[in-house]
């Protein structure tokens, strides 16, 4: 690895307390960070570097604590941190920017390896990446790199305005665009259950599996976001970036070579290939919800209307279910079925494969439920699959069993750690594309659209609920239906097999 210098603009913030500083930490004491390295934190507020690092330790002190570290090993972490004050709208603030990276440079004698992460809010990424050029911190006589947050615009139009301004400063190889999905071990495992088993690889097309269904539900409501997601909506909060990374990885063929490059190609072809939708085909294959008030584990919670800084009458989804056809001789024929929404249930983020069932009726008297292969994202980490066994207590009986694997997801590496490594070693793998994410944009245009116009009902579901029952309904023209939920509603009410 690299010695480097990590730039984080928006040290201060939400994120960087909450997330980036920690994985650093943890990558710190991992001995995942090069042998040297200096990170330079830059935040709008005048505080002296102690004032700073007292912030830090703070954001690291849960961490510390998890990984039983002693104080040294925090102070030796925090040695390596500088701040600095800069309106980043201010060209000149970037020379004391500058100033502060040479000297980091010259003091930890570190080539010019130079990340700049940019953890603010969208409006400045290109204001940013514009200064850096213009103020000399892009001239290295080593690689410099820029990790960008979410979200990449907010539809196709201004994320080319936004791709445009960053490629004047930076090349595509050097950006990396964060999906934090892309981070998740198991959305990150997706590649290696598809292409390191042959027994899957064998069976991963239409002639064997019946449909796909991707789900990212959640339990929590729009929080204190609203000014955000009033404007933004689970579309393009969810389904354009995450949702459809998600619909690539799990669709993608086998790449040439597993690495960045073929990765991405693959990825690339799948949204290339995902039928393009018209107003009609949005209306029959798109259903848009907003949650009412309703009860949700235990609690009473109130309507996305009621939520504070939500316009009373406000028609922005708070859900999304989608019908998908990918339009290649592998996935022809195959739905596959994309939703998530907030205040449902309970929280799950899974894909499910519905294997075909050609044996359906041929067992004796018998049904015979379909295999299903269950890949556990979010909150267990995990794959199983569902078979048909004879139950000896039941007269042999045939009912589904699954098989589980599931992992320690409270020992795996949070995403960020995974992403923030991946970066410092420039493996961009896991970070969104330019022509991922300009496709998914383009692809959920006239969905957007569709909703900008009120072409698609907007269906109140309870909170606490699976979401509309139109979700339901859109499985089941194709005589389907979500696992998961009926998985939900036979455990509660005790039965155990079809
Ligand atoms: N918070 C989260 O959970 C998530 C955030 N994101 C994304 O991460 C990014 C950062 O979000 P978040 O941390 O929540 O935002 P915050 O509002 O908490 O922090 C914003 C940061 O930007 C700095 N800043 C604002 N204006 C200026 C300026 N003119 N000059 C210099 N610095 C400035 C602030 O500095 P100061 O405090 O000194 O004013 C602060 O460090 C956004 O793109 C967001 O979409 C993505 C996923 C989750
Ligand atoms: O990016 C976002 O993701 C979260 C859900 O992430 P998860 O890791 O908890 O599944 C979502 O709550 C948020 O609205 C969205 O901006």
């Amino acid at each position: 690895m690299k010695a480097m210098t990590f730039v984080l603009f928006g040290a201060t913030g939400d994120l960087a307390k909450r997330k980036i500083f920690p994985a650093l930490f943890n990558l710190y004491v991992d001995q995942k960070l090069p042998a040297s390295y200096a990170i330079v934190g830059v935040g709008r507020r005048t505080y002296t570097v102690a004032e700073f690092l007292r912030s830090v330790e703070q954001s690291v002190s849960d961490a510390a604590q998890r990984r039983e570290v002693d104080s040294s090993c925090i102070h030796a972490f925090l040695s390596t941190i500088r701040y600095v004050s800069v309106d980043v709208t201010q060209k000149d603030d970037y020379l004391a920017l500058l100033g502060q990276v040479i000297q980091c440079e010259q003091e930890w004698n570190l080539p010019q390896n130079r990340l700049f992460y940019l953890s603010v809010a969208p409006e400045f990424f290109d204001v940013i990446a514009g200064h850096i050029k213009a103020s000399g911190l892009c001239e290295t006589t080593g690689w410099k790199r820029l990790i960008i947050e979410k979200p990449f615009g907010r539809d196709l139009q201004s994320a080319e305005a936004l791709n445009e301004k960053l490629c004047a400063s930076f090349a595509e190889e050097e950006i990396y665009r964060i999906d934090h999905y892309l981070g998740k071990p198991m959305v990150r495992n997706l590649e290696a259950i598809e292409f390191a088993n042959p027994i899957f690889q064998a069976i991963w097309n239409n002639k064997y599996i019946a449909n796909v269904q991707i789900t990212a539900n959640e339990t929590v409501g729009v929080e204190d976001r609203a000014g955000y997601y009033d404007h933004a909506g689970a579309l393009r909060d969810m389904v354009q970036n995450h949702m459809l990374q998600l619909l690539m990885m799990i669709a993608m063929h086998l790449p040439n070579r597993i690495n960045a490059k073929e990765i991405r190609k693959e990825k690339r072809k799948v949204m290339e290939a995902v039928r393009p939708m018209e107003t009609e085909d949005v209306m029959r294959s798109v259903v848009r919800g907003q949650y009412g008030a309703g009860n949700l584990q235990g609690h009473s919670v109130v309507s996305y209307r009621d939520e504070p800084g939500v316009e009373a009458d406000s028609m922005t989804d708070t859900f999304v279910a989608l019908r998908v056809w990918i339009d290649d001789p592998l996935w022809s024929g195959v739905p596959f079925y994309i939703r998530t929404g907030k205040r449902i249930k309970e929280k799950s983020t899974k894909i499910i494969i519905e294997f075909k069932n050609p044996l359906e009726g041929s067992y004796r008297n018998q049904q015979t439920a379909p295999n299903l292969l269950i890949l556990n994202i979010n909150p267990e980490e995990g794959i199983s699959l569902q078979v048909n066994q004879k139950n000896a207590a039941e007269r042999g009986k045939l009912e589904p069993v699954t098989v589980d694997f599931s992992t320690d997801a409270s020992q795996a590496p949070e995403a960020y750690e995974l992403l923030l490594s991946d970066a410092i070693q420039g493996d961009s793998t896991y970070f969104a594309h330019w022509m991922e994410v300009k496709l998914a944009w383009k692809w959920v245009t006239p969905i957007l659209e569709a909703f900008a116009q009120n072409q698609v009902p907007l269906h109140v579901y309870p909170a606490g609920s699976y979401g509309p029952q139109e979700s339901a309904e859109l499985l089941m023209e194709q005589g389907f239906s979500w696992w998961q939920d009926e998985e939900r509603e036979r455990e509660m009410s005790g039965v155990h097999s079809r």
